[in-house]
């Protein structure tokens, strides 16, 4: 007797790591969870938990050169517990691949076509798809036979009005180039809005969020009744709220500047922004948990770039109760938001005009479930929400292979 495929591997590959899951997609389980961090470095990090057999976590520190080498030890992993790549129980590969373009608005099989129009989207998602497009081609070359399917971070996104995507400068030239703005994180944003509106024990579709995925990437978005109406990431994901290492908003003249006076070429000013900026640039750290430390050890630059990246914040939580009209709720997602109390607690702090408040001591329980943390009465309902972009990518995979 052979078992059915019923199982999902999902790939998420960042610029410097892969996050992966292997889900049961039948018995509504996750057997296997890890992430490879510092990709390229001197020392790379695997760290792989087996959950169907209960064994141990298993932690290998070494050098993995890029994401082939990385999903190869990714491979090994899952081999030596019984689950490897050449399962008959595996149903597809679920990939992240975070520029999709205006082509791509639903989940889609990757042939060579797929490839090529992910490849031609590398200029606008230079730290992304590139990796992602690594992960695809090792995973193809393991597993030739099985779907591979593509789950696009700009797709809950091109929902957006025109007025919201369009930037404004010279139609002819925006067309000629595909400049608009596409918007990413799309599957945490709907993953979010979703479990916020359950939270709420509301239907998507009667309720208005501002979901803030604040991880190492950052974005905001405006969800009204279940559809994104406004995000802050633009053509890249360079555009909107500060970052680890990326400047987000900032006058477009500074990169003239940057360029005509201070000599610097394209790929140096792409560089600055997207790798040497944000918190990083601000204060040399991007980990907000280093950057809290030295705040209580009075250190004043990471006092200035954690306001700096709290006052952004506000200014989009100002900016989408706006666009919505209502808001029902704003909800905290991704590391830092998930994580990080004194974040939400300053964001949230003077907006009682604006129907938002936390409480102090909702606000400070540790939890892995979704919950509340604005006091009760509250106008707008403030919600922590931790993202599963691994789960929604393998439904979203595993919905398209049994269609
Ligand atoms: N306990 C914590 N307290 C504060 N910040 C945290 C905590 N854990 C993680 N973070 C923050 O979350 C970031 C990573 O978020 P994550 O969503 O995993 O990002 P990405 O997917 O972009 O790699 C870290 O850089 C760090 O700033
Ligand atoms: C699109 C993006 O910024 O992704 P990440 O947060 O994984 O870097
Ligand atoms: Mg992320």
């Amino acid at each position: 007797m052979t078992a059915e495929p019923t199982r999902v591997l999902v790939l998420n590959s960042g610029s410097s790591s892969v996050k992966y899951q292997l889900l049961d997609m039948v018995e509504n389980r996750r057997l296997a969870v890890g992430l490879v961090e510092r990709i390229g470095e001197e020392t790379s990090r695997l760290v792989h938990t087996p959950l169907a057999t209960g064994g141990e976590r298993r932690v290998h520190e070494g050098p993995m050169a890029d994401h082939d080498a990385a999903l190869k030890a990714v491979a090994a992993e899952l081999a030596a517990d019984g689950l490897g790549l050449d399962s008959p129980r595996l149903a597809a590969i679920g990939h992240r691949v975070v520029h999709g373009g205006l082509r791509f608005t639903e989940p889609t099989v990757i042939d060579e076509a797929v490839l090529a129009e992910i490849e031609r989207l590398v200029p606008v998602a230079p730290l992304h798809n590139p990796a992602n497009l690594t992960g695809i081609r090792t995973a193809r070359a393991l597993r030739p036979d099985l779907p591979q399917i593509a789950v696009f971070d700009t797709a809950f996104h091109t929902t957006m009005p025109e007025h919201a995507a369009r930037y404004a400068i010279d139609v002819a030239t925006a067309d000629a180039h595909r400049i608009r703005r596409y918007g990413f994180h799309g599957t945490s944003h709907a993953y979010v809005s979703r479990r916020t509106a359950r939270l709420l024990g509301k239907d998507p579709s009667e309720v208005n969020v501002i979901v803030l995925h604040l991880g190492n990437g950052a974005s905001a978005s405006a969800v009204a009744g279940g559809r994104c109406v406004d995000t802050s990431m633009g053509l890249t994901p360079l555009e909107g709220l500060v970052m680890g290492t990326r400047s987000g908003d900032i006058d477009p003249a500074v990169t003239f500047h940057l360029k005509r006076v201070a000599g610097m070429s394209a790929d140096e000013i792409d560089e600055l922004l997207n790798k040497k900026s944000g918190l990083v640039g601000l204060c040399g750290d991007n980990d907000m948990r280093e950057i809290r430390r030295r705040i209580d050890e009075g250190d004043e630059a990471a006092a200035l770039a954690f306001d700096i990246y709290i006052h952004r914040l506000k200014k989009y939580l100002g900016a989408y109760t706006a666009v919505l009209g209502r808001v029902d709720a704003v909800a905290f997602t991704a590391g830092v938001g998930e994580n990080a109390a004194p974040v939400r607690a300053a964001a949230m702090a003077g907006l009682e005009g604006l129907g938002m408040a936390v409480d102090a001591d909702r606000n400070a329980v540790r939890s892995d479930a979704p919950r509340l943390i604005s006091p009760d009465g509250s106008p707008v309902a403030v919600a922590v929400v931790p993202t599963d972009e691994e789960l929604e990518i393998a439904q979203q995979t595993y919905a398209l292979v049994t269609a």
